[in-house]
């Protein structure tokens, strides 16, 4: 019997980019077929160009490796990291899409505690599209899903919410630790048994969140010009902080533009452990710095005038500068890169005038065969 959810056109199937940046192979979209196969694939393909990635049969699909980014971005690519998931950004930039989902190949489809299989894809476009609560904690969680509302004391002037910019899902199996925790608890997984919480909660204005870009959706209309994963990998300082970054930038300027960030289902089945010795390298300064980078986001004061993601951003960016610059002069770099790839996105994204040529094309448009029947 055909997966259920190929009977149904899923939705916003024309309206979503699913963003996969990979340096291994995408063998995992084998089994989140019944969930993708409508959906349009950016694939970021991390390290050796030349390397061949095969992606299965049945997706609609970009592919870019580091050739096509330094040709599409020119001197601009200086701001795409490489040998980094933070590359996955690339993905977002050249999307023409409103929303965008973001996956790592090491993710698979997790069950609910029923045994059920997890649409996450499904649940963050549930996520994205119903308000959040950011300015008063709901005590039953996610007031708009079914079974839940508003409780006793919640304001009806904030119970409208505000437009959601982000969507964080969660994992199962394998956590998304930092090094010296993989390291300490190596064996520790989650399981649909003993770590399944079944709720979604909006994360409180004024408060920050360790954003993880394994299992994302974001409204790249809404907050896209923030999603910058950083510089991190090769002939950088840290790695594996580029969605921490992106995750404390796009929370200020989510609290000072008014949008909300949810956190908790979906789940996926997190399947690959990297190495906690090669983490802890890439590792090892973000977490002494981060015990200064957290404090200053918790500053941050944005000016009325910052009416823009971009305003937002390029401000943002300048306070990098100033206040973190003296910690160490990467953060001069990174603040210098984080103007070139709103340079980079303005340029890109350039809305058409009115009756001027149609919007560009999709920079490199490919579809693979046919799936082959069973
Ligand atoms: O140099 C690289 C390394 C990896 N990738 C692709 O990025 C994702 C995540 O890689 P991986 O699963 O090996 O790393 P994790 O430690 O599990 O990832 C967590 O840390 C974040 C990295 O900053 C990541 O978003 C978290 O999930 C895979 O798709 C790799 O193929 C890469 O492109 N280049
Ligand atoms: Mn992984």
């Amino acid at each position: 019997m055909a997966h259920p959810s190929t009977k149904i056109i899923p939705p916003l199937t024309d309206e979503l980019d699913i963003v996969i940046p990979t340096i291994r192979n995408l063998d995992f979209l084998e089994q989140w077929r019944p969930f993708f196969e409508h959906y349009h694939l950016i694939i970021v393909q991390d390290g050796d160009p030349t390397k061949k990635i095969r992606v299965p049969d049945g997706f609609d699909y970009e592919l870019y490796n580091r050739n096509d980014v330094n040709k599409i971005l020119g001197p601009k690519a200086s701001c795409i990291s490489f040998k980094d998931s933070a590359c996955r950004c690339f993905g977002f930039l050249v999307s023409k899409k409103k929303y965008i989902f973001t996956i790592d190949d090491d993710c698979f489809v997790a069950k609910d505690p029923t045994g059920k299989e997890i649409n996450a894809l499904a649940q963050h476009i549930t996520n994205l599209l119903t308000p959040s609560t950011p300015d008063f904690f709901n005590t039953l969680y996610d007031p708009y899903r079914d079974g839940a509302d508003f409780v006793r004391g919640y304001p009806f002037s904030l119970r409208e919410g505000v437009p959601t910019a982000i969507s964080h899902g969660l994992w199962l199996n394998i956590p998304d630790y930092d090094a010296p925790t993989q390291l300490v608890k190596p064996r520790e997984r989650n399981t649909s048994s003993n770590r399944y919480v079944d709720a979604v909660m909006t994360i409180p204005k004024r408060t920050l969140f360790p954003m993880c870009g394994m299992n994302l959706g974001f409204n790249r209309e809404l907050i896209g010009p923030a999603m910058y994963f950083g510089l991190m990998g090769d002939g950088q300082p840290i790695g594996r902080y580029d969605d921490m970054w992106a995750g404390w930038c796009c929370k200020v300027i989510c609290d000072h533009l008014g949008l909300g960030v949810k956190t908790g289902l979906p789940y996926l089945w997190h399947s690959k452990a990297s190495n906690p010795f090669v983490n802890l390298k890439k590792e090892y300064k973000g977490i002494y710095w981060q015990e200064d980078i957290i404090p200053f986001f918790q500053a941050v004061v944005l000016p009325k005038e910052c009416t823009t993601v971009q305003k937002c951003y390029i401000e943002l960016s300048k306070q990098v500068k100033e206040k973190l610059g003296p910690m160490d002069n990467y953060f001069e770099t990174l603040a210098d890169a984080m103007v070139t790839w709103i340079e980079a996105w303005d340029e890109i994204n350039a809305q058409p005038k009115a009756g001027s040529q149609p919007t560009t094309p999709p920079l490199k448009k490919e579809k693979s065969e046919e799936p082959k029947p069973k």
